[in-house]
């Protein structure tokens, strides 16, 4: 069923020492879906990722709720059904074991079978990922592989045991943009192939653009602006995403407006200001001090979510105010 949810997460709150980073987030994920959680450094999508996986860091308290298939149950039941590709590809895979081990290793963390139905389902799931001569590569050590192989490798072992939902944290970061390109089109592959959904983090509307259905934009650890990916792209309700697209280079896939020019180059406008510490938050919204539509209102009361379209939400007092192409909020200000 198109609208059966896979897993929901409701007014989701982690706090360190009593200090709010995330603060009452919800959204659900739909099966075979790609969510894309977005938002600048310190936004709180890497602590709403691992959330989801039931791993939040040391000294972090958690409330709120994430169901994967209406079970709240955290710990090995639902980790073994949401798997992570991390940020950094070598922290994923131990250097003192051959690839295939750690695979097998993986299989035979959650499902009683042989080695050597382990093994097979470890080189079929790096056949899987694009590497060459698996059975071969299974018996290779990390530091044998390439960069982009690894990164498969990494890819392989999330997937291995056919996961509901596979969570991406800035999977491409550190790569040059054809091994990215190369990343993103391996972890859609395998989400057809073991049909899971995807909850990808990125800090980049591009990227968004290409590969995700749906997009949560969040700020200082709330959801500012979520629905599907091309209606917020191209209609954007909240200036902090207006922001955020207006410092695409034009021509981008994420970006509005005139398709780019060779050799042109124009400076891009950027959202002044950095975004607050979570024990240093402005009364009202957030975004407040650097938005270019505030008024008292939004410096008083935090906005709430509201619908604005079918399934889009917007959690702003003046969305209705936010100009179209929306990125100009941002440009006339550079002016
Ligand atoms: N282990 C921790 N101890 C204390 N505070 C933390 C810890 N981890 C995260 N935080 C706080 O939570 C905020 C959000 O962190 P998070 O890593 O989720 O951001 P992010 O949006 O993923 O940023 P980035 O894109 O840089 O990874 C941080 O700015 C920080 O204040």
């Amino acid at each position: 069923m198109e609208s059966e949810v896979l897993l929901s997460v409701r007014g989701l709150r982690i706090a360190f020492a009593g200090v709010e980073a995330v603060r009452g987030l919800s959204f659900d994920v739909r099966p075979r879906e790609v969510l894309a959680l977005v938002g600048e450094s310190g936004a709180g999508k890497s602590l709403t990722a691992r959330a989801l996986l039931g791993m939040l860091p040391r000294g972090a308290t958690a409330s709120g709720s994430v169901r994967l298939r209406g079970d709240t149950r955290g710990g090995a039941q639902r980790g073994s059904r949401i798997a992570l590709v991390p940020q950094d590809a070598l922290s994923a895979l131990s250097p003192v074991h051959p690839v295939g081990d750690q695979l097998a290793a993986a299989v035979r963390s959650v499902a009683r079978v042989s080695r050597k139905e382990a093994r097979a389902r470890a080189v079929a799931a790096l056949d899987r990922v694009g590497i060459p001569d698996a059975v071969r590569k299974a018996r290779a050590y990390p530091h044998e592989y390439s960069g982009g192989m690894r990164q498969r490798a990494v890819i392989a072992m999330a997937t291995v045991n056919e996961p509901d939902v596979v969570v991406a944290d800035e999977p491409t970061t550190a790569l040059d943009a054809e091994l990215q390109e190369q990343v993103l089109r391996v972890l859609g592959e395998q989400r057809e192939a073991v049909g899971a959904a995807l909850v990808l983090i990125t800090h980049d509307l591009a990227v968004v653009r290409e590969h995700a259905d749906r997009v949560l934009v969040m700020y200082a650890g709330r959801q500012v602006e979520q629905g599907p990916a091309a209606r917020v792209l191209d209609r954007p309700r909240a200036p902090y995403t207006a922001g955020l697209l207006a410092s695409l280079p034009s021509g981008e896939p994420g970006a509005p407006g005139e398709p780019a020019r060779a050799g042109v180059r124009r400076r891009l406008p950027t959202i002044p200001g950095v975004p607050p510490v979570p024990d240093a938050l402005p009364p009202g919204c957030a975004f407040a001090p650097r938005c270019p539509l505030a008024e008292d209102r939004c410096r008083r009361e935090e906005p709430q979510p509201w619908q604005v379209d079918d399934g889009h939400e917007v959690s702003c007092h003046r969305w209705d105010d936010v100009p179209y192409p929306a990125a100009e909020l941002f440009q006339e200000q550079r002016a």
